[in-house]
């Protein structure tokens, strides 16, 4: 049997590379400009490839990503395009992409690694977790949204995508400091991710409509970007695919807008946070339908000190956390975190010690488990419950519990 290597996809093989992307996604060959496109973004990932000889088997590109988390951003590697050849299925290949993805991120200091998986059997045997869940939430809009409170009156205002990301990416910037989770956004990922004029999952939908809230001469208080759809009969559906808003007033007068544009019989909100405040001021519950939970982005963490000594933590703690990783070697161990009251000027608060130790573990996790955990979406406690990580010393998981809770809970807008 030929052996695979796995080694990076040169420009000159970005063809082959989305010829076999189409192939194992079933998908027929782009031409054109979606072609153009797709070859744009893989020419700013980083591409593992997988090659039988010359031929290539496999593919894995990462994006160089900033992601959100307590406190401040990590590089994270966005990995995306995993196609391995229909032929060559079920040989490791996938495992190996993997493996060299991890050593690539060790070798660059990059500590986390995530993806949105296509099905969810996959990636847990990676070390991949849920670490965001979203909400599908449907709105019935044959009665006007019925509020507990008052939505902001300030005028809102139509805006072309050209001019968008300008115009709301600093109020994007807000939303995303607040949330873990989030991916920093420069105006190429704005226009391939965000803003395109064709929805890629559905070609039925407009071009992204882009509406802002605020007086003409100030910074929006809040934005919301939608696509609309019309079936044969004229009846409408809206799909929001963004709404921030920094405040429940605007936010409110967000939702009483998308819910009251003319021959629209159902608005569709896919991924929004499972604590968005839409769920708490609305009048009428009856009009919300959450149709759907979904784990939304799976996170790996590459590096667990360094991971753990980058985030902020909300109370303090002193644990002795032992890490299984079967993927990456130099992960599994024993670290001591130490989060402890910081007196200096111009300090948050608290700061985070993380060391390596022999001392007798007060929690033992597989880094799976860790990443479930990591941006404060999941209270390691509920995972002891499910015996998924193990207490030693009693109150351990809640003394843990209590440092990674996040004001709001982390989540994820930009699936890549
Ligand atoms: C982030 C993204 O891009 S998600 C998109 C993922 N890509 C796709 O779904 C495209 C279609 N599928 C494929 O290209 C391939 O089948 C892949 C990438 C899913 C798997 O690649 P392979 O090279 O076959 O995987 P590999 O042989 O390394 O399998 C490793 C392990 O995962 C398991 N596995 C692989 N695919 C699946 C699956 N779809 N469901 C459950 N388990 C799976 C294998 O059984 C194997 O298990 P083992 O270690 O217990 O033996």
């Amino acid at each position: 049997m030929t052996v695979v290597e796995y080694r990076t996809i040169p420009e000159a093989h970005l063809d082959r590379a989305l010829d076999l992307h189409y192939l194992v996604f079933l998908e027929k060959d782009a031409e054109g400009e979606l072609r153009k496109l797709h070859q744009e973004i893989l020419e700013r990932c980083d591409l593992v490839g997988a090659y039988e000889g010359e031929q290539l088997v496999g593919l894995l590109a990462a994006h160089p990503l900033m992601l959100s988390v307590p406190g401040g951003e990590l590089r994270c590697a966005g990995v995306t395009f995993v196609s391995v050849a229909p032929t060559h299925r079920r040989r490791g290949v996938l495992s190996g992409m993997i493996g060299e993805l991890m050593e690539r991120c060790t070798a660059r200091g990059v500590p986390l690694a995530a993806l949105w998986v296509s099905e969810a059997g996959i990636y847990g045997r990676f070390g991949f977790e849920p670490a965001t869940r979203s909400y599908t939430v449907e709105i019935d809009t044959d009665r006007p949204l019925a509020l507990r409170i008052d939505p902001d009156e300030r005028p809102l205002r139509l805006v072309s995508p050209d001019e968008a990301p300008e115009l709301v990416g600093a109020a994007h910037g807000a939303a995303r400091a607040g949330r873990a989770g989030r991916v920093a956004r420069d105006d190429f990922w704005w226009r391939t991710q965000i803003l395109r004029p064709e929805d890629e999952e559905d070609d039925d939908l407009s071009p992204p409509r882009v509406v802002v809230l605020g007086e003409a001469d100030e910074p929006p208080a809040g934005y919301v970007i939608y696509r609309t759809q019309s079936d044969d009969e004229g009846r409408g559906k809206l799909h929001i695919g963004e709404l921030e808003a920094e405040s429940p007033a605007v936010a409110a007068a967000l939702w009483r807008y998308v819910t009251s544009v003319d021959l629209v019989d159902q608005v569709r909100a896919w991924g929004r946070p499972l604590d968005d405040p839409l769920l708490r001021f609305s009048a009428d519950r009856d009009q919300i339908g959450v149709v759907q939970e979904f784990p939304a982005l799976w996170l790996r963490l590459v590096d667990v000190p360094g991971a753990l000594a980058g985030r902020a933590w909300s109370a303090p703690v002193d644990v002795v956390l032992e890490v299984t990783d079967s993927g990456v070697a130099r992960n599994a161990g024993r670290y001591r975190l130490v989060v402890a009251p910081d007196a200096s000027p111009g300090g948050t608060g608290l700061s985070a010690r993380v060391e390596r130790t022999d001392a007798a573990p007060d929690l033992t996790f597989d880094v799976r488990e860790l990443a479930a955990c990591y941006l404060g979406d999941l209270d390691p406690a509920e995972l002891v419950r499910a015996g998924l990580v193990t207490e030693h010393t009693a109150g351990a998981a809640a003394a843990l519990g209590a440092a990674s809770r996040t004001e709001l809970l982390p989540h994820t807008t930009d699936e890549f």
